[in-house]
């Protein structure tokens, strides 16, 4: 079996990416006490002998063509199994789709950020990644279940962003349903180098908004920087995310810099506008960054014969995306809010 090779490099996604669908579990135990299990392929939990009171979950390659997250993912990894980093709380990692990693791709069949909260298992369609995210599901589920109820849970959901940003870094904030913004968790992204925050007005299909509405985590999509293949990545632009991402881990808790809302740009949605028709187009380039905001009434988005115009002076767009599968969100569009008494 695996286990002794993975023992020694630590290198678990190199097991992961030979591995793309599926990978017998194992587990066994380091000299400093933290048990390692393999739950499946891109799935390792480690539990230290002594635990702190935070269940925190890691993941990245949801998207497999963004390799910034799976590097730095992939590092702190190595460095728990070769014991070079002590855990202070449970971890579970998790690379989410393998074979897209392989092939540099963002999906392979079906975008598996779109599956989440169930829709798996809608439909006839079978895939690997609805097979995926039916499990990712269970993983997470039997994570934060299994331990006494009332402990912190958080779940990381590492990405990078196909076009350029003008707020290089930027997490999304799944839709809470009338539950309160935390400052505090304003205040762990903007360690991570993050000081730029959209608020989701409405239920997702997402992973992030999976653990946040199932199990009540702190949770965001974070998107630290722009797509690149391996090795094209300047890591020394993930300084900040990876020491507060190792601090988090390791440290029983972690101080931050006073909150200041002075030190944060918080955009809500405005609206979602999705793909219906073959004929989908955007009248600004590839180039347009995230985050260029519009004129009231610039043309946004031609949907065949529909015609979106920005219907606010400023309207920014998110992730414009003309080539997703029909229904599927083709852009997010924002407007700047400020830090008001819905955050606590
Ligand atoms: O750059 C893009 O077009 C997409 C980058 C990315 O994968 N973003 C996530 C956001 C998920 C969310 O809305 O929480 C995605 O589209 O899945
Ligand atoms: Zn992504």
């Amino acid at each position: 079996m695996y286990l002794e090779e993975l023992k020694t490099s630590g290198d678990f996604l190199s097991l992961t990416r030979n591995n793309e669908f599926s990978l017998p579990a194992q587990q066994f135990t380091l000299s400093n006490g933290t048990v390692v299990e393999v739950i499946d392929t891109g799935v390792i939990q480690f539990t230290p002998a002594n635990y702190g009171n935070k269940d925190i979950v890691l993941s990245s390659a949801v998207h497999g063509n963004e390799t910034a997250p799976i590097e730095i993912c992939d590092e702190l990894i190595t460095a728990v199994i070769k014991e070079e980093l002590q855990l202070a709380h449970r971890v579970l990692f998790i690379f989410g789709n393998p074979k897209s990693i392989n092939i540099g791709e963002r999906f392979v069949e079906e975008n598996l950020n779109r599956l989440f909260n169930g829709v798996h298992g809608q439909g006839s369609v079978m895939n690997e990644e609805r097979k995926r995210a039916a499990n990712l599901e269970q993983y997470v589920r039997e994570f934060f279940t299994s331990v006494e109820q009332g402990r912190y849970r958080c779940h990381y959901d590492l990405h990078t962003a196909i076009r350029g940003s003008k707020n290089e870094k930027f997490a999304v904030y799944p839709f809470l349903h009338g539950k309160p913004w935390k400052k505090s968790q304003l205040q762990f992204l903007l360690a991570c180098g993050v000081n730029t925050v959209l608020m989701m007005r409405s239920a997702a299909t997402t992973f992030s908004y999976f653990s946040s509405n199932q199990f009540a985590a702190d949770a965001f999509t974070i998107e630290l920087g722009q797509v690149k293949p391996f090795g094209e990545n300047d890591m020394s632009r993930f300084t900040k995310t990876k020491n507060t991402l190792t601090a988090l881990i390791s440290q029983a808790s972690i101080k931050y810099k006073n909150f200041n809302s002075s030190d944060f740009e918080l955009f809500q949605v405005h609206r979602t506008i999705n793909r219906t028709q073959q004929s989908f187009s955007f009248p600004f380039s590839d180039s347009a960054e995230n985050f260029t905001g519009f004129a009231q009434g610039e043309l946004l988005a031609s949907d065949g014969d529909t015609k979106y115009l920005a219907e606010v002076e400023g309207e920014a767009i998110i992730f414009p995306n003309a080539k997703v599968a029909l229904g599927q969100r083709a852009l997010l569009t924002v407007i700047p809010m400020e830090v008001d008494e819905r955050f606590v």
